[in-house]
């Protein structure tokens, strides 16, 4: 699987500069990207050209070679979108109602209801619960579409330090069990490091991708690292 954004220019209806100019991005198979950049320079944009929501007039997105098309990746919007008059475990199983060959039951989502601390949430409508929790709804929502490439805009923003710790574990050890690929948005420049292997910049005409030094698996001891440290001073001072 290669996903790969080639010459990609975006201009918003009704606007006379393009937001995304000729952008040229190659994601491999199992890859973690965090992109990185002061807010409006197109982060947000850029993952719903990947999605299909909005359609690049030049250049072209191709997923193996092939152009991409609406429900080819999995993806979390910064703002839930979970449905209203859903329970938590309805939210989460609108994917296989959806893909009618997608092997999730009842029993699975209960499974990962469990790993992310909100088992006794199964029936809850989304009014009643926090936030926090409802993120995590809508990342498990995403990440059970069954799809290779996973898009998370800011998935955890909203949550607390201590939350937010936990969750950062758990997708690391979720992305490693079911092989994933993700595009990951934060503005979190420790997220950014200790999460991703390459770190994508975006500047308002440029972009500057960062190899991150850690070796995998990460733990939460690396945090502390000098490495870690030292590149999160170093993209401070590059944004
Ligand atoms: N529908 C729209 N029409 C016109 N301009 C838009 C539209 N949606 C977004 N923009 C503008 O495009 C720019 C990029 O927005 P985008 O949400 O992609 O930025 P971002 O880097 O994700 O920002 P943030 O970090 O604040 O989420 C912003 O200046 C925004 O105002």
């Amino acid at each position: 699987m290669t996903l790969l954004l080639k010459n990609v220019t975006y201009t918003f209806p009704k606007e006379k500069k393009p937001i995304i100019s000729d952008l040229n991005l190659k994601i491999e198979k199992g890859e973690f990207v965090s992109l990185i950049g002061k807010s409006g320079t197109g982060k947000s944009t850029i993952l719903k050209l990947i999605t299909g929501l909005l359609k690049q007039a030049l250049g072209e997105i191709t997923i193996n070679g092939q152009p991409i098309s609406l429900g080819d990746v999995g993806y979390m919007p910064q703002k839930d979108l979970l449905l209203p008059w859903r329970t938590v475990m309805d939210n989460i199983m609108i994917g296989a109602e959806i893909q009618k060959d997608l092997q999730l039951t009842k029993e699975d989502a209960r499974n990962w209801l469990k790993r992310v601390g909100l088992i006794d949430y199964e029936q809850a409508l989304p009014n009643q619960i926090s936030g926090g929790m409802r993120q995590r709804v809508a990342f498990l929502r995403a990440m059970l579409t069954g799809k290779e490439v996973l898009l998370l805009d800011e998935p955890f923003g909203a949550l607390d330090s201590i939350t937010k710790k936990e969750m950062q574990a758990w997708l690391l050890s979720i992305w490693q069990e079911l092989d994933k690929t993700i595009v990951f948005i934060t503005h979190d420049l420790e997220e950014a490091s200790y999460l991703s292997d390459r770190i994508i910049l975006l500047k308002q005409y440029s972009v500057e991708e960062i190899e991150v030094p850690l070796h995998r698996p990460r733990h939460a001891d690396m945090l502390h690292s000098s490495e870690l440290v030292g590149l999160r001073r170093e993209l401070e001072k590059k944004i």
